[in-house]
């Protein structure tokens, strides 16, 4: 045993910490500090995840990364830079994001619980989701600036991030052209970086210097509009066509330069004004009112090239800094921003971007590019430590099950303090991790019942939308698009319920859970809008029972009620997010 850790630790705690093994989601800001704290407090087995590759613009707090570094996968290099200084450790380095399939219920299972040092909240949501499934602790972390939190989740002890819908407007870290943006923040900052680039003064260190043969465009005549104007179109060329399509620079593993280039999009100026006479119609007179909307895609590809021959005609072009109360800069950053969603975004299939609804990537108005361009706050080093060593210090009560003992910590600039507070119970009706989610408990043989069964219980249930789902993932999706399009309900219709867990007899503790939607839409199941039934094997039992019979009728009642009350809850918050985001 370590003689330093020793003195801190028990003989019993020590063990466990050896012993444990965990998940550590991000590799970035506080999962650098994370992974620093951890190796060098006895944790031995480890498995990192992180889908990005490393930036240039990681390297000030990113302390794995070097330079040469950069364009590689952040979990890999990650883990080759601990293992040098600690060969003996066993680490999984995973490049890969958690939404990918594989990562399922099973696959959190294997763990003691689950660190969490992502930097977006539609991942983090789904990582609570996943861990509230997998019955696994959740200890979560963000910062901002000189603020940050540190929660733990666990399983009906705890509030879960679904429990209340997150408040008011959120802040981002500083961010980053990340090679494969997923939120239109990150096109936003690309955006940016571009108008810096492209009309401040000469800066090594902005991210994307290097990208463009900028004498040229500086030294241009620039009382010249055609010119000017041909100098744009080159730009645009060279940057959502050229750049897209010969694979992002700095990726020296072929692995990753394949697993972008399925998912990039390019795009050149002349097939990006294809459709333009559709917006010749907007009322130049009233361009305020039309940067509110989400105007058809050829309107931004026109406004890049528009507002550079306008920006390069302004006096003092050379020495400007995006500023969000410029509308020039406005306008062009937020022309580019929806090219680089176009590059990046998967399911394009036409030029009108309103069709893209549903896209977890979506063009944003000029004004929407304009607010989330003013919230960038910068990333700071020394809060994701103390956000990194909060963490360690709940794992560690984790691991010693003392559980009243967990708390939710503030970092608070404003008081130079860390405030702990206790942690909240889990919001009455939360439909996710509240005990009141369980409506109804059905006991049956998993050995001789068939989903065939199940699925007729449910239509007595009145239930119309539902996925049948086990510790992996969905067995019977009534309205499931993919199961139904793969055969996924008709083969599994006679299937008998233990077919799915026989690796994992006795099932004593298994369950099946019937979750009812009230909508296929996303945001409703996100937001908790759904009622769930649990399936339990008991091998003496036939004929499914269900535990509550008494309460059927209540519990009906209970559900009719919640209804009414999320669907107006839902229905203001969706319009006051899709105001602000249009995720
Ligand atoms: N779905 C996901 N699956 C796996 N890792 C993710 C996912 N979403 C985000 N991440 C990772 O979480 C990490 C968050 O770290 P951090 O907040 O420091 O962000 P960053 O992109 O490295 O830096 P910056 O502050 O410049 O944005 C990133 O490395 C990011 O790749
Ligand atoms: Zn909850």
């Amino acid at each position: 045993m370590n003689q330093t850790l020793k003195l801190i630790y028990s003989p019993e705690t020590y063990e466990k910490i050896t012993k444990s093994n965990i998940l550590i989601i991000g590799v970035g800001g506080i999962g650098c500090e994370l992974l620093k704290v951890l190796t060098n407090s006895g944790y031995r087995k480890m498995t990192i995840l992180d889908l990005d590759t490393i930036e240039a613009t990681n390297l000030n707090r990113q302390f794995y990364f070097r330079k040469e570094h950069v364009g590689m996968s952040k979990s890999l290099v990650g883990k080759e830079s601990v293992m040098r200084k600690h060969p003996d450790l066993d680490i999984t380095a995973i490049h890969g994001s958690i939404f990918d399939e594989q990562y399922d219920v099973e696959f959190y299972t294997q763990f003691d619980f689950v660190l969490c040092a992502l930097d977006n909240a539609l991942a983090r949501e789904h990582l609570g989701r996943m861990c509230l499934k997998s019955n696994r602790i959740m200890i979560d972390a963000g910062t901002g600036g000189f603020s940050g939190q540190v929660n733990v989740i666990k399983r009906f002890l705890h509030q879960c991030n679904n429990c209340q819908p997150s408040k008011g407007a959120p802040q981002f870290a500083v961010c980053t052209i990340r090679a494969s943006p997923s939120q239109p923040i990150h096109c936003v900052t690309y955006a940016m970086a571009l108008y810096n680039l492209l009309f401040g003064p000469l800066d090594e260190s902005n991210v994307l210097a290097g990208l463009l043969d900028l004498a040229q465009i500086q030294s241009c005549d620039k009382s010249d509009v055609e010119l000017l104007k041909s100098l744009g179109i080159r730009t645009f060329n060279k940057l959502f066509y050229d750049e897209i399509k010969q694979g992002l620079k700095g990726y020296s593993k072929e692995e990753d330069a394949n697993a972008i280039n399925q998912n990039k999009y390019p795009i050149s100026y002349e097939d990006g004004m294809q459709n333009h006479e559709v917006y010749t119609n907007i009322d130049q007179s009233k361009i305020d009112q039309e940067d509110d909307k989400v105007q058809p895609f050829s309107y931004y590809v026109d406004q890049f090239v528009l507002n550079f021959v306008k920006i390069m005609q302004t006096p003092g072009v050379g020495s400007f800094k995006f500023d969000k109360d410029d509308w020039d800069s406005v306008r062009f950053v937020a022309a580019t921003t929806n090219m680089r969603t176009f590059n990046f975004t998967k399911k394009f299939k036409n030029l009108d971007p309103r069709l893209v609804e549903g896209d977890k990537m979506k063009y944003l108005s000029v004004n929407q590019v304009r607010s989330l361009g003013g919230k960038i706050i910068p990333a700071i080093a020394s809060t994701n430590a103390i956000a990194a060593a909060i963490q360690i210090s709940e794992a560690q009560k984790v691991l010693e099950e003392r559980w009243g003992k967990l708390r939710m910590n503030w970092i608070q600039p404003t008081y130079e303090k860390i405030a702990p507070t206790f942690l909240p119970e889990p919001y009455n009706t939360c439909n996710h991790c509240s005990h009141r989610n369980v409506y109804m408990h059905i006991y049956c043989n998993f050995d001789t019942t068939k989903f065939a069964t199940v699925v007729q219980l449910a239509k007595s249930f009145g239930l119309n939308d539902y996925d049948i789902c086990g510790f992996s993932g969905t067995v019977y999706g009534l309205n499931n698009k993919q199961m139904k399009r793969d055969g996924c309900n008709e083969r599994n219709y006679n299937k008998i319920l233990s077919k799915f867990y026989q690796r994992e007899k006795p099932y004593s503790n298994l369950i099946y859970s019937i979750y009812e939607q009230t909508s296929g839409k996303k945001y409703y199941w996100q937001l908790g809008c759904k009622y769930e039934f649990i399936l339990m094997h008991r091998p003496d039992v036939e004929i499914p029972q269900i535990s509550k019979k008494t309460q059927l009728e209540d519990s009906f009642q209970q559900l009719r009620t919640l209804r009414i009350q999320r669907h107006e809850e839902l229905n203001q918050m969706r319009l006051s997010n899709l105001e602000r985001f249009s995720f």
